[in-house]
């Protein structure tokens, strides 16, 4: 268990967000210096960690980092083509995207392993500091091993296949240090523990999958009882590897998150396991839900919980009042979405090749509305796009309305993690590859 050395912060904003239009056009500029003080102030430290961003990382999103695309996108099918340049037709002129060139007719279109998704809206990052990712791997290792006996030895391959440090340094370019870095990536790590032991490739199953979350979730929310059961829970805590990696990795987060924070995770964590129990009853029932109920569910079992913590992992605090306000919340969600969709289509022949029926949007898509897998994919694709659009579109608004630091660096983090998932979806090529369908 680390030491605590920091207090958590308190809101910065004592009165704010009860009226956040008000709030924001009002008087912005003057309560934006006073928050300059807390949200520009220097991050929070972790113990080890050194004063300040790091040298050389960037303190904005990625979506004002220079495009460096690895690997050189493959020649577009007409399918793919007529995607990217969005619709056609009378009226249709100012919704198409800007492409920066006319794209010739391609000879004959594939999709290479490391490539990204034709026609995926997306924004490439700069590849992840090495010297931070070897860290990040270095910890997260012995932490899974020595501190919560996460897997035996013969997951070992899997969960190194899995790249979580580069994962989590493509994610949180603002990180001001490795310790702060460790915080999202124990997290990650646990919540994939619970996603494949109880839900699934590794001994998960929908039968009793209620029961499991509900009691590993108080590794996250605890159980306040009387003191003749409350041993018991404290027991139950460490006796699945699951519960192990949450009570761990939230004893970590909350000794550097304040108390809004910490209660926000919790929350996004609650709306997962949700999402996890509607999935499953579909399974259960063996029901291919409507697309637009599939994607009330992908919005709960989402990757909500990770962009959320952007600003922990920043080192600063988005007070919990301006978190919750309809617009941020909005953007937020439309982020999420997005992220999830990404997997969605980056692990299609994954899941396609796992046994049983697991849904992704191309399945639901396919199934409900009839239409070919490829048709369906490649619809999914337009969905995810429409989404990024939505999500740069309102979280422009809201850096516009509402000029205040925390906010406007909450906004770069949610993009940068939205950027960095995406980079790192296409380059896992030992988890994910693409289909044939270009
Ligand atoms: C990290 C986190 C909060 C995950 C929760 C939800 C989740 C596991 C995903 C959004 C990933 O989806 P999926 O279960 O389909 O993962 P793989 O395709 O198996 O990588
Ligand atoms: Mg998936």
């Amino acid at each position: 268990m680390p030491a605590p050395e920091l207090t958590p912060p308190q809101s910065s904003l004592p009165e704010a967000g009860a009226h956040f239009g008000a709030y924001a056009l009002a008087d912005a500029a003057t309560r934006a210096r006073d928050v300059l003080a807390a949200t520009g102030a220097p991050p929070r430290a972790l113990p080890g960690a050194p004063p300040g961003p790091p040298p050389g990382l960037p303190t904005v999103a990625a979506t004002s980092l220079p495009d460096v695309p690895a690997v050189e996108p493959p020649p577009l099918s007409p399918d793919v083509d007529r995607l990217l340049r969005g619709p056609s037709g009378l009226g249709t002129a100012g919704l198409r995207l800007t492409l920066p060139q006319e794209r010739p007719a391609p000879p004959k279109p594939s999709a290479p392993q490391g490539a990204a998704i034709p026609g995926l809206y997306h924004h490439p990052v700069p590849e992840p500091d090495p010297a931070r990712v070897e860290e990040v791997s270095r910890r997260i290792k012995s932490w899974a091993m020595d501190e919560v006996s996460l897997y035996p030895d013969d997951w070992e391959e899997e969960f190194d296949g899995f790249s979580v440090g580069r994962y989590m340094v493509a994610c949180h370019p603002d990180a001001p240090s490795v310790d702060h870095l460790m915080l999202a990536t124990r997290l990650m790590v646990a919540e994939n523990a619970v996603d494949d032991c109880y839900c699934e490739d590794h001994g998960g199953s929908p039968v009793g999958l209620g029961e499991r979350l509900l009691l590993a979730h108080t590794a996250l929310d605890p159980l306040h009882t009387t003191r003749e059961y409350q041993p018991q829970w404290a027991e139950s805590l460490h006796s699945d590897a699951p519960r192990r990696a949450y009570h761990s990795a939230m004893d970590y987060f909350v000794q550097s998150a304040s108390a809004s924070q910490a209660d926000r995770y919790r929350h996004d964590m609650a709306r997962l396991h949700l999402g996890y129990l509607a999935e499953a009853a579909w399974a259960q029932e063996d029901r291919v839900p409507e697309v637009w109920e599939y994607l009330a569910m992908r919005q709960f079992n989402n990757f909500r919980p990770c962009p959320t913590i952007t600003d922990t992992v920043g080192g600063y605090e988005l007070p919990a009042d301006l978190h919750a306000q309809p617009a941020m919340q909005r953007v937020i969600a439309l982020a999420g979405n997005a992220t999830t969709i990404v997997n969605d289509l980056y692990s299609y022949t994954k899941e396609l090749d796992a046994p049983g029926r697991h849904l992704n949007l191309p399945v639901v898509i396919a199934e409900r509305e009839g239409i070919s897998d490829r048709e369906a994919y490649l619809k999914s694709v337009e969905v995810h796009n429409d989404l990024m659009h939505d999500f740069e579109t309102e979280a422009a608004a809201l850096a516009a309305d509402c000029p205040v630091p925390s906010v406007q660096r909450f906004l770069r983090g949610v993009a940068a993690w939205v950027d960095g998932n995406h980079y790192w979806h296409r380059t896992n090529t030992y988890r994910y590859s693409l289909p044939d369908f270009w």
